[in-house]
């Protein structure tokens, strides 16, 4: 059987550290980041807390030579994606099993164009509250990664990968509908990664106000509509399972997008809204709430850049 000894992770942000962590304390150097040599420093000066613990990483540039890792995980923002798949060019090889946690329907569509490589998984973060205020990181919960294959089968991949999630105490979920599951995630960032960058509100203002969360649903609703055109089932039903969801979250915890409109990043609007309002057009499906969406959000971002 496949076994995972080697670990090289890309983007040591809320989603990287949450489970870097994990990685690093059993792993130790066999566990290694992908940073550039400005980041390297940064990371070294400042340090990096996670939880109030500070943590150490073993760094390594992009242009070290090495031999490719059992298994690469992604963990950068969608547009910072065809960078990192450049920087860990020395860490893939034909074997290498890849995972990619980045929000989204495209990653690892666009990791599959660059790599050819045969051992890609579909993988997502779900349920965790991470926030992360420049060097420092902080959650109440980890949630756990719902990964698969597209045909929906255990393979020696999926084993390797649950035998080390066990290993290292990283919660899990084997997908056996991964293309749903991808979609449900992706309604889910459509429906409160949007509405609370634009309203700059954390969960507790849509575990208390139902106008707000009303407004969650209508935009995943537009995303349920696409589904059934895109064959990927999401239904009615999945829109209300979301609601015992947020309402487990840390009232105080942020969406990774108002965490980006609340630091001037930019925001993965084009991944969500964006790519809504692309397949409303393929399908011929109205989506006039996500054409809002992504307006306002749009704007936030040109204004951010008038204050520079
Ligand atoms: N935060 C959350 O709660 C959740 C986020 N997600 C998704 O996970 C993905 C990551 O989000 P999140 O962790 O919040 O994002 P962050 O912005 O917190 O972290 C991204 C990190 O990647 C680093 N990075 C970017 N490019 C490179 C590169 N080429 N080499 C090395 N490091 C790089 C950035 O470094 P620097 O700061 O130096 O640029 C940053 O530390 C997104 O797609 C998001 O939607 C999913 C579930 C929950
Ligand atoms: C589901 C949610 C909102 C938190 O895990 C997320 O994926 C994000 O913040 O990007």
């Amino acid at each position: 059987m496949k076994k995972i000894k080697k670990v090289t992770l890309v983007g040591l942000g809320a989603i990287g550290t949450a489970y870097g962590s994990l990685l690093q304390d059993t792993l130790k150097d066999s566990f290694q980041v992908v940073a550039n040599e400005e980041r390297i420093k940064r990371y070294k000066e400042k340090g990096i807390l996670i939880n109030n613990q500070p943590y150490h990483f073993h760094y390594i540039t992009p242009e070290t030579n090495t031999d490719p890792a059992d298994l690469v995980i992604f963990a950068v923002k969608n547009a910072e994606l065809p960078q990192a798949i450049e920087d860990v060019q020395h860490h893939v090889g034909p074997d290498t099993i890849i995972l990619s946690l980045l929000n989204g329907i495209s990653s690892e569509e666009e990791i599959y164009a660059a790599f050819k490589n045969e051992h890609i998984l579909y993988s997502m973060s779900v349920e965790i509250d991470a926030v992360r205020t420049f060097n420092e990181v902080r959650f109440t919960t980890r949630g756990r990664i719902v990964y698969g294959e597209m045909e929906n089968s255990l393979s020696e991949d999926v084993l390797a990968v649950k035998e080390l999630f066990e290993k290292v105490g990283i919660d899990y979920e084997i997908s056996r509908n991964i293309s749903h599951t991808m979609w449900w995630k992706f309604m889910i960032n459509v429906g409160i990664n949007q509405t609370s960058a634009v309203l700059k509100a954390p969960y507790g203002v849509f575990q208390s106000l139902p106008i707000a969360y009303e407004w969650v649903e209508s935009a995943m609703r537009e995303v349920v509509a696409l589904s059934v055109k895109a064959g990927t089932g999401l239904i009615e039903e999945d829109v209300k399972k979301f609601w015992p969801i947020i309402n487990k979250l840390s009232p105080e915890g942020k969406t990774s997008m108002l965490q980006d409109v609340e630091a001037g990043r930019k925001t993965e609007v084009e991944y969500f809204a964006g790519k809504v309002c692309e397949l409303g057009k393929k399908y011929e499906v109205p989506t006039p709430i996500n054409e809002q969406l992504y307006k306002m959000i749009r704007i936030i971002e040109e204004m951010e850049k008038l204050n520079k």
